[in-house]
């Protein structure tokens, strides 16, 4: 499940894993798109879920079961790392979420300004969370920087 607040990349990432495509124009996602992206041997099932306020309360419900969650940073919005550092926390303390393997990424990497991973780490309050793995990287789905180990890691976390 790909979890984070909104017009933060979430549909972009699926995006540009399933089709290459970035695009500047992507409508605000409305509850959640399931997709299936297929990369050689491996299908991905992807929840892509909506990440304005009102929806926030179903998010719980997209990660049940699923093999990891990737929670999506805007690194050049650092006015909504408080409100992204809430939701996170909030999620992650659901009991039926304990151990799920935890993906964070600082996304828009290609906007001057951007927090680092390390500043990511301090303001989401990454180092607290000790009852999964937690993976942080920057990336950017307009350069596609960092895709790759991005792919990779997520290739790691199947069944
Ligand atoms: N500069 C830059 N813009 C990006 C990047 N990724 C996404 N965007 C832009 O950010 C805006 C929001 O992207 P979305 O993918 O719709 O964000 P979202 O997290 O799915 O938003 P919700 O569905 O509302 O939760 C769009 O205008 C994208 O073009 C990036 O890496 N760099
Ligand atoms: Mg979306």
């Amino acid at each position: 499940a790909v979890i984070g607040i909104q017009a933060s990349g979430k549909t972009s990432l699926v995006n540009v894993i399933g089709s290459g495509q970035w695009s500047e124009d992507v409508v605000p996602t409305v509850a959640f798109n399931f997709r299936k992206v297929r990369k050689g041997n491996i299908t991905f099932k992807i929840w892509d879920v909506a990440g304005q306020p009102k929806f926030r309360s179903m998010w719980e419900r997209y990660c049940n079961g699923v093999d990891a969650i990737v929670f999506v940073v805007d690194s050049a919005d650092k006015e909504k790392f408080n409100s992204a550092r809430f939701e996170l926390h909030q999620l992650l303390g659901q009991p039926s979420l304990s151990g799920v393997p935890l993906l964070v990424l600082g996304n828009k990497s290609d906007i001057e300004g951007h927090a680092s991973v390390k500043e990511l780490i301090k303001e989401l309050q990454l180092d607290k969370i000790t009852d999964r793995p937690v993976s942080c990287y920057s990336c950017s789905m307009k350069s596609q920087h960092n895709l790759g180990v991005i792919m990779q890691w997520l290739s790691e976390r199947g069944h």
